[in-house]
């Protein structure tokens, strides 16, 4: 389902939330929007799912204006991080049963399944559930919705690691086998880059940066080997961040390098690696720093 983004503001009273945000996401991939605190992240998708009605510009989602459409909404979910608190007295399978009610798309076999996967006690309430297991509730739903557009905001919070992987791996599955649109907005970069085939950067409401994930890990190099060795190498080079243990030094490194600097890297026993989107994102949402 495609997502075209035109100039789109948001404004909250005196708080430029969205500032002339334009993009057009194709569909039926899997976008990462990545933003630091407060860059506009939950603004974006929440007038993406017709809960806020923006201020200027224009939203279409599959050719339709979004706000107050119900045949775009129903179409689109959003899971807000640990789950919404007005869901607190209702049982887990009472709520299942209400997402499956205002969805046409949604699966109940896979719904069953990932209640499985995730071990989501269905007579407990949603209010006696720990943080991670309600971020785990709201991940069954988004998943079995199997809406068009499928919106994550933070759904990892509260969840530990294994369970955070079998939620990428269960996105990263139900990708390859319903393509559709997913966007997960993350601080947890490193750990679910891997998943992305677009990113998005928000910085302070606008849109600084979509490009395609494979894009921009060539956009750059990590140079690991020796510390002594490393540092002479990107003397003159436009490094990003370093990060260095023992001996060893690893340097991310902005801009291309030609064949000669890639052959003289091997020659001193350098290591060539593909640039770390979270390394790419610090450096871009540097305050006062961003070329
Ligand atoms: N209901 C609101 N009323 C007033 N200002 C708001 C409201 N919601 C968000 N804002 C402001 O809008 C800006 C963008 O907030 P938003 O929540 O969209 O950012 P975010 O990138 O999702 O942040 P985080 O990563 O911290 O969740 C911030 O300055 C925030 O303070």
């Amino acid at each position: 389902m495609v997502v075209e983004v035109d100039q789109l503001t948001l404004r909250y009273h005196d708080v430029t939330a969205l500032d002339e945000v334009s993009c057009t996401l194709t569909g039926g991939k899997i976008y990462g929007l990545l933003g630091r605190n407060g860059s506009g992240k939950t603004s974006l998708l929440s007038v993406l799912a017709g809960y806020r009605e923006h201020t200027d510009g224009q939203v279409r989602i599959g050719g339709l204006p979004v706000f107050d459409n119900a045949e775009v909404t129903s179409r689109v979910c959003l899971v807000r991080g640990s789950g919404d608190a007005t869901q607190n007295s209702l049982k887990v399978a009472d709520v299942l049963e209400f997402a499956a009610i205002l969805r046409t798309s949604w699966d109940s076999d896979y719904a069953a399944e990932l209640v499985e996967l995730f071990s989501l006690p269905l007579n407990k309430t949603v209010g006696s559930l720990s943080h991670g297991r309600r971020s785990a509730l709201g991940i069954v739903i988004g998943l079995a919705s199997r809406t068009p557009l499928t919106m994550f905001d933070e759904s990892y919070l509260g969840l530990d690691a294994p369970t955070r992987y079998k939620f990428y791996d269960a996105v990263l599955a139900e990708a390859m086998a319903q393509p559709r649109t997913i966007i997960l907005s993350t601080h947890l970069i490193e750990e679910v880059s891997a998943l992305f085939e677009e990113v998005l950067i928000l910085d302070d409401g606008k849109l600084v940066l979509h490009e395609e994930a494979e894009t921009l890990r060539a956009s750059g190099c990590a140079v690991t080997g020796d510390a002594e060795v490393v540092d002479r190498f990107v003397d003159g080079l436009r490094v990003l961040g370093e990060k260095r243990l023992g001996r060893t030094k690893s340097a991310m490194v902005y801009g291309d390098l030609d064949a000669e600097q890639r052959a003289g890297a091997s020659a001193a026993g350098l290591d060539l690696g593909p640039l770390a989107l979270q390394d790419l994102f610090v450096h871009l949402t540097e305050p006062g720093d961003p070329s």
